[in-house]
């Protein structure tokens, strides 16, 4: 049996990532009291005793804790933005590349995907490897996120009614998702990226709108469906997108779907990604992880439903 501790399982994405692994019997959740879930060393005990830890904290935590078990045995899983581009860490999205899933099996650090990023990413990496939008492209990307993708702080804020229906942000486009974007996404020239948060709790969208030529539309269509036709997770749509999407429509799932609307007649088209940014965006996506660093099935305790 592997033992388990999730570093931060009070919050948004420990909350869910402790709901996901509850009832497995091949998994021993260390759990803290809540008077010792802040204790440093109280964490870091639990850590050592551990076969893998899931760090579910803002980026200086987690940095802290990584350092401090330097040296140990136990594997970690980080959900903060603190490694996605650190050397020696794997990024945590396993249908990156046809390797991706054997790189995280053998891992000991694994850092877990952005939500925008992992809707930006699974839209652009298998078309820049395919040759259909190049490196230095001058990308857009626009996203709509639900308001648990700011954890309890923005929560907080949306129940108190206090938030506006809907805000757009990153306006300085220093948005901490972007150096994850452009690395694993295989870009070499900085997109710009436009993200905004409605009124309602979860679900996510993630657009790219380009110019295409006569054809294209097929290819990327065909480009996404290539890379992901394995994928128990990454959905790609048949045929024109749907006239409208809802970004809550796959929530409480571990899904991504992916659209490609738009018209070559017209030389326009926008690719779209769909997910539950609390699901295939944060919490699912380090179970998939963890399961896969156990070398159990990649689904278990995962629904795709
Ligand atoms: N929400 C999301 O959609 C996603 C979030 N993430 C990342 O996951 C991490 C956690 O985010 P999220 O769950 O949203 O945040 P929350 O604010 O909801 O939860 C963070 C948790 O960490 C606890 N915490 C804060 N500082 C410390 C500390 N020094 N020691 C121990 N515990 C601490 C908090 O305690 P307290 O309850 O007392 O505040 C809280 O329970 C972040 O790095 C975030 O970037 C990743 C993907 C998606
Ligand atoms: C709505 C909202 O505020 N979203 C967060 C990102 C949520 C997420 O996936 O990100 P991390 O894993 O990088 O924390 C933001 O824009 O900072």
């Amino acid at each position: 049996m592997a033992r388990v501790f999730i570093d931060g399982e009070v919050g948004t994405t420990g909350l869910q990532i402790r709901q996901r692994l509850a009832g497995r019997s091949d998994i021993d959740l260390i759990s803290l009291s809540d008077d010792r879930r802040k204790d440093i060393s109280a964490r870091l005990e639990a850590c050592i005793a551990a076969d893998v830890a899931i760090l579910c904290l803002p980026d200086d935590a987690a940095r802290e804790v990584v350092k401090a078990v330097q040296g140990h045995d136990v594997r970690l899983i980080d959900a903060s933005t603190a490694h996605r581009i650190a050397e020696g860490w794997v990024f945590g999205f396993a249908e990156l590349t046809p390797d991706q899933r054997r790189t995280i099996a053998a891992a000991d650090r694994v850092s877990n995907p952005g939500c925008y990023s992992t809707g930006a990413i699974a839209l652009l990496r298998p078309l820049v490897d395919a040759g259909l939008v190049a490196p230095d492209a001058a990308v857009s990307i626009n996203a709509v996120s639900g308001y648990s993708g700011g954890g309890k702080a923005m929560i907080a804020e949306f129940e108190a009614d206090t938030a506006p229906p809907l805000f757009v942000y990153g306006t300085d486009q220093h948005h901490k998702h972007l150096p994850e974007i452009m690395q694993h996404g295989g870009l070499s020239r900085r997109p710009v990226f436009s993200p905004s948060v409605g009124n309602f709790a979860q679900g996510m969208i993630v657009q790219i709108p380009m110019a295409v030529g006569p054809g294209d539309i097929a290819r990327l269509r065909s480009a996404l469906a290539d890379r992901y036709a394995d994928a128990q997770f990454v959905e790609v749509a048949d045929g024109p997108a749907p006239k409208r999407l809802d970004p809550t429509e796959l929530n409480g799932t571990n899904l991504m779907r992916l659209h490609v609307g738009g018209d070559d007649d017209l030389r326009t088209a926008v690719l779209y990604a769909q997910l539950d940014n609390l699901g295939k965006g944060a919490s699912g996506a380090a179970v998939q992880a963890l399961n896969l660093m156990l070398g159990q099935p990649e689904e278990t305790g995962l629904t795709t439903r």
